[in-house]
């Protein structure tokens, strides 16, 4: 056995092996020691290999998901090992012969599919990656992302600058690129900085025709134009997706939609640093629990969970898109009965894409079944009650497709399905009975023969003048007869061993047989197994039906999913009193008395109230109506006033209306963003060794040279982490080139009060204040956004309030109060009215030196030389840098 296990492992090194032993999975050798460890199991040993004892550890099959579950969260890929015959089979061949074994799967992070191992508001992403260099030496990256769980499947091309906002907005588990790809340590480190597992794969074999085939052959296909035109570089990248799934999946092959293209173009694009700073999906400290999700989510589903969550990462451009959404959730806003009626039904609805999933890869149970029964059902409901209201486009034409949904299968389902279902369909008992006349006949069989036995035990017992009798049964004798000693001592001998057969003899009983139950045993198994074979049988059919039907159930699962986001966002938008913006395709962003959900909520929970603020970055038009640009709102004022809440808030309303929904704000006008940038708060990156002032200025120059004037950018406290003047200088220049080349609508919060002159020269620019009251000396925030600028920083006082020893706040004033007086501020006014505008050297200047020696040795080439031309190149490059 040991050579079979080490056979196999040889070819899996790169997983930890479950290898099935009975009702075990057994680890071995470093496996064990890796396993016993992630998972807090014994580990012990077993036999010997080069006279050293093997290490080993083992998990019940029945609870393997929780084990694969820990070792996946714990970064390990498992394969696991069957018997693929059955140990009788084994024993024809001799009593020492090894029952056949093989990997049947793979279980790594992007290929889960069993409800325990799966979040179920989440996605389960394995993205795979490809490049093609055009020309220029320019990277384009195709990207395919599966969700096996759901059959999820699209394809994406991007350029290198826009792969991080892709991946941060797919979020996925695990991602496969070729080992060349992964050699480049830039793009390693932005593929690392989602904390997805990477699988390196030997890619040679699965691009260009050999993907096309691999696309083919996963939906038998004569050719690919039944997927729509498709790139070389989506073919390739769901070519190496297909070609690692079939290598995880072995035989098992996952139901999966085709691949369909999405144009980043048609999303608002929305970096990693961004996502992270506004706390989409994750608060700062990687909980649900604080970031936008979790205050908007009323879903009911997980399905709808998902759902909302690939919306939230993804807002549209499309301003009839985000219409339409608009008017679903304005129709249920406007009808809270109708509202409450559909989420009532909606709560029942199960996870049918997940169960289909798991049906299709033969891993379904039948209470999958049942989810797709029930869903069916709970999806005509909906559709009926809708159907009584005049509903919007969206809904309406849900209505439609939900009124045509044929209701033979869910029917069907019913009919066949009992109504205790067992999690796992091997020990059978989930067939309804009167469904199927052959398993009615097998299982009355079976139950007859099992009230038979108890018949007889009454009659042995008074065979053998004993009422200790019993007949039991075991997977080694299968029914016996068990008597303590001094009754099996009696059996032993005439009349009774006529009858009684004596089969084992035990410390304190003894047990025996009887032709009779022999016979009657058979009968028994027969007719269990008989039943078994029927309900396995008519479960293998059950499916095959649902799957002729997977593209409508997975419509239909979508469709319920939509409706779930659809009511859950009318729910939030009622609770909280939020209104619906108007969006278009200006430069508008007029918000009024604008909120910030999270913040509000938690203040909410605290009996606190939120101060809404207006916020005006509207793009100024120019003579002929052509767009000048957006406003630059420069807000200043002391520490905890709220500017950082500020700003979010107004990122996060733009995301909200764009994702469709409505907005925590009493009015909101917005022209359609394309990119969403921020720089907010403090962080290094210490682990790829950049300080916070370099994390900082990575991320402003990425913002200064993508954002365009259809962009919103908010910076916060730029340029506050290296010394006062260097940091006023880069603020400084930052907010000429937003203003004067990016022309975006942008919010600027600072503590340089010398910014606010700025004013004079960029008529674009708008300053902003926090309002505070002082009141004996003491501030007092008052939340309030006031046009104009913060007359002192009140930093002092702040810090007062935070508790730093009187000692130090009184020292602090006094040297607040020297500086004051030497007037720091008179060259900054003298500066603006001095400097010339950003715009005047705008051009790049001219590199500082040219090269001509450098130019000379880039002509070269030694691989193509002899040695009298390498000589003759020697003398010139002398003769350039004589003249240089
Ligand atoms: N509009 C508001 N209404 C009520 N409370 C608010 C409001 N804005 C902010 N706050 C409260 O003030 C606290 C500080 O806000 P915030 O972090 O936005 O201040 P800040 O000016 O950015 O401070 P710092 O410069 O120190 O980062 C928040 O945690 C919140 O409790």
């Amino acid at each position: 056995m040991m050579a079979q296990y080490l056979e196999i492992k040889r070819d899996h090194q790169d997983c930890l092996l479950f290898y099935r032993m009975g009702d075990f999975y057994e680890l071995f050798f470093e496996d064990a020691k890796l396993a016993s460890q992630t998972l807090g199991i014994v580990l012990t040993k077993r036999g010997k290999h080069l006279g050293e004892d093997i290490p080993m550890c083992g998990v019940p099959i029945e609870r393997s998901d929780d084990y694969l579950h820990k070792l996946i969260a714990s970064g390990h890929r498992v394969a696991v090992c069957e018997q693929t015959e059955d140990p009788a089979e084994a024993r024809k061949r001799g009593n020492k012969s090894v029952v056949k074994r093989g990997v049947i799967r793979l279980v790594t992070p992007g290929t889960l599919t069993e409800e325990r191992l799966l979040e179920p508001g989440r996605a389960n992403l394995l993205v795979a990656l490809v490049r093609q260099r055009d020309q220029d030496e320019k990277s384009l990256f195709g990207l395919a992302a599966v969700d096996i769980s759901t059959g999820a499947f699209d394809v994406y091309v991007t350029e290198f600058g826009a792969l991080g906002a892709l991946l941060a907005r797919l979020e996925p588990r695990e991602i496969v690129a070729s080992e060349t790809l992964l050699a480049d340590a830039a793009l390693l480190g932005r593929l690392q900085d989602g904390g997805a597992a990477i699988t390196p794969l030997n890619e040679k074999a699965f691009f260009g025709r050999a993907a096309e085939k691999k696309l083919l052959d996963y939906y038998h296909l004569g050719t690919l134009d039944g997927l729509g035109p498709l790139s070389h570089l989506e073919i390739n990248a769901a070519g190496l997706c297909l070609a690692y799934i079939e290598q995880t999946q072995f035989a098992a092959k996952p139901r999966l939609n085709r691949p369909s293209r999405v144009e980043t173009r048609a999303t608002l694009e929305i970096d990693a640093a961004t996502r992270v700073n506004l706390e989409l999906t994750r608060s700062q400290s990687g909980q649900r629990q604080g970031s936008l999700l979790s205050a908007l989510d009323r879903t009911v589903t997980s399905a709808g969970a998902r759902t909302l969550a690939e919306w939230l990462a993804a807002p549209l451009r499309d301003i009839e898109k985000i219409a339409l959404r608009q008017d679903a959730i304005a129709f249920f806003v406007d009808d809270p009965l109708l509202r409450a009626e559909l989420r009532k039904i909606l709560r029942a609805a199960p996870d049918m894409a997940r169960a289909l999933g798991r049906l299709a890869l033969d891993r379904g149970g039948p209470r999958d079944l049942a989810a797709l029964r029930d869903g069916m059902f709970t999806a005509k409901q909906c559709g009926a009650v809708l159907a009584e209201k005049k509903p919007p486009f969206l809904l309406a034409k849900a209505v439609e497709f939900l009124a045509d949904l044929d209701t033979a299968l869910p029917q069907l389902l019913g009919a066949a399905l009992a109504d205790d279902l067992p999690l796992d369909r091997r020990g059978g008992n989930f067939i309804s009975a009167a469904f199927d006349q052959q398993l009615d006949e097998a299982r009355a069989l079976r139950d007859e023969s099992r009230r038979i036995i108890a018949a007889l035990q009454g009659r042995y017992c008074e065979k053998a003048e004993t009422r200790q009798l019993k007949i039991k049964h075991n997977n080694f004798l299968g029914y016996f007869i068990e008597v303590n000693q001094a009754q099996g001592e009696k059996l032993l001998k005439a009349p009774f061993n006529a009858d009684f057969i004596h089969r084992q003899t035990m410390a304190d009983a003894m047990r025996f047989s009887t032709t009779e139950l022999s016979q009657l045993e058979s009968r028994i198994t027969n007719a269990a197994d008989e039943a078994l074979a029927i309900e396995s049988r008519i479960f293998g059919e059950l499916v095959a039906q649902a799957l002729d039907k997977s593209a409508e159930l997975e419509a239909t699962a979508s469709a319920l999913a939509g409706l779930d986001v659809l009511t859950a966002l009318a729910e939030a938008a009622s609770e909280a009193g939020w209104s619906r913006p108007r969006v278009d395709n200006s430069l508008a962003f007029q918000i009024e008395a604008g909120r910030h959900p999270v913040v509000e909520a938690a203040l909410r929970a605290r009996g606190e109230p939120f101060v809404p603020n207006d916020c005006d970055l509207s793009g100024i038009m120019g003579a002929k109506g052509k767009d000048i640009g957006g406003k630059l709102a420069v807000i200043t004022g002391p520490n905890m006033a709220g500017k950082s809440t500020f700003l979010r808030q107004n990122a996060l309303i733009a995301i909200l209306a764009q994702i469709g929904s409505f907005v925590p704000a009493k009015t909101a006008h917005i022209g359609v963003v394309d990119r969403l940038f921020s720089r907010v708060g403090a962080s290094d990156d210490l682990a790829r060794g950049r300080s916070t002032f370099m994390v900082e200025m990575v991320e402003t120059a990425a913002i200064l040279n993508q954002a365009t004037e259809k962009s919103l950018v908010i910076l916060d406290e730029i340029g506050r982490g290296t010394a006062t003047y260097d940091g006023l200088s880069i603020a400084w220049a930052v907010m000429e080139h937003l203003h004067e080349v990016n022309r975006a609508r942008a919010l600027f919060a600072t503590h340089f009060h010398e910014l606010t002159h700025l004013r004079q020269k960029l008529s674009r620019l708008v300053n902003l204040c926090m309002r505070v009251s002082d009141w004996r000396g003491d501030v007092v925030f008052l939340h309030e956004v006031a046009q104009g600028s913060a007359d002192r920083s009140y930093g002092v006082q702040v810090a007062s309030l935070a508790g730093l020893p009187t000692t130090v706040v009184e020292r602090a004033r006094k040297i607040l109060a020297e500086l004051e007086l030497n007037d720091l501020r008179t060259p900054v006014e003298r500066l603006v009215a001095d400097l010339p505008l950003f715009a005047a050297p705008l051009q790049a200047p001219e590199p500082k030196h040219k090269d001509a020696l450098r130019d000379a040795l880039a002509e070269i080439d030694p691989d193509d030389m002899t040695p009298r031309q390498a000589l003759e190149a020697l003398f010139n490059l002398k003769r350039v840098a004589a003249h240089d």
